[in-house]
Order: structure tokens, then C-alpha cells, then sequence
């Protein structure tokens, strides 16, 4: 079965003390309870930049530029006991965004040190591909989940496809 195509895009900040990464408490659908990146599915007839461009403003309130967008490698999650589940990610950070993010009923947004990331309260296949993605490596990655859907079975790290 095909992977249903979404993508994600984290918000980078400098503070005093370091980078900061904007992540959200996920409130309803996919995922609801877990610490996520913002972003989600990718409608029939968008790009990549596109979607995530959309969703960053639903989710978060905020606008992004496609121009201001870096590719970040693709994750691509595979469910093997809910292949309907599996999708293909592609992530994108930005330095650059107008507005203040604001909560909404599918996100409550919050910033966290890239050093110090809530990977307890993420999905736990995502401290094998989010720090490196934060720190601008480029790479595509396939989680492979257990059967349970949370627990890791395996990851892959391939060189970026160009
Ligand atoms: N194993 C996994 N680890 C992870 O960190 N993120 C995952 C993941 N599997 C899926 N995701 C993310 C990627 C994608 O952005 C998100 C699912 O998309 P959405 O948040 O849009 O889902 P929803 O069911 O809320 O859909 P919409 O109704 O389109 O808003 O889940």
C-alpha cells in the first residue's frame, strides 16, 4: 500500500541559551496526547511546501514563506499491522515566520531547547531522526514500527535521494 503523503516544518529560534525548536501537544486525531512537529497531511493538488505552508498556519498560526523553507530529509513511518497507517514525511525547517504561535484545536504549540527535546513524550522512533534533522543533517529515513504501532522495530538512514 502506497505511503499517504504529509510533511512537517519546525520553527527555529536563537535565545540566550541556545536554539529553540517549536513542537505541539497533538489534541485530536493521529497521534492525540504525544508531542508532535507541526504539520500533517498533503491535499491532492499541493506540493510539499505547499501543505506544510497551509498547515503551519492552521495548526499554529503562523505564517510561513515556501522561500523561507529548508529541506530537512523524509522520514517514512511503516505500520506493518495497520499498512493503511503508513506514511511518506517529508520535513522542513525555517528560520523565518511572521506571527506568534497560537493554539488551536488540533495543536497546542510550545517551544522547546533542541538540546533538551520531550522525546519521552514524542512517538519513540522520533529520537532517531529529529535530532539529527535539527541539527541540518540530511537523510532519508524509514521508521519501521513494531506491531504494538509505538515501539521501534527498526530504522534505516539512507543518503538524501536527490
Ligand atoms: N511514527 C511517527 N512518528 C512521528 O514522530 N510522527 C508521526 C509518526 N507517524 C505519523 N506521524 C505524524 C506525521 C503527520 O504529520 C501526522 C499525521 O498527520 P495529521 O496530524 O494531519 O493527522 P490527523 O489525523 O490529525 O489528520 P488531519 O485530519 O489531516 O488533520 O503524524
Amino acid at each position: 500500500m502506497a505511503s499517504t503523503p504529509v510533511t512537517l516544518c519546525f520553527l527555529l529560534r536563537e535565545t540566550g541559551s541556545g536554539t529553540e525548536v517549536l513542537l505541539g501537544l497533538k489534541r485530536t486525531g493521529f497521534g492525540t496526547g504525544k508531542i508532535v512537529g507541526i504539520g500533517g497531511h498533503v491535499e491532492a493538488g499541493e506540493s510539499d511546501a505547499e501543505a506544510v505552508v497551509r498547515e503551519v498556519w492552521e495548526e499554529a498560526g503562523v505564517v510561513v514563506r515556501q522561500a523561507d523553507l529548508a529541506h530537512a530529509g523524509v522520514v517514512e513511518f511503516i505500520f506493518p499491522s495497520r499498512p493503511e497507517w503508513n506514511m511518506y514525511c517529508r520535513l522542513f525547517t525555517t528560520r523565518r515566520w511572521e506571527g506568534e504561535p497560537a493554539e488551536s484545536l488540533e495543536i497546542t504549540p510550545g517551544w522547546f531547547d533542541v538540546e533538551a527535546l520531550p522525546l519521552p513524550l514524542m512517538w519513540q522512533d522520533a529520537e532517531h531522526w529529529l535530532p539529527p534533522a535539527l541539527a541540518g543533517e540530511v537523510h532519508d529515513v524509514v521508521v519501521v514500527l513494531n506491531e504494538d504501532n509505538e515501539t521501534v522495530a527498526s530504522v534505516e538512514k539512507l543518503p538524501p535521494r536527490l
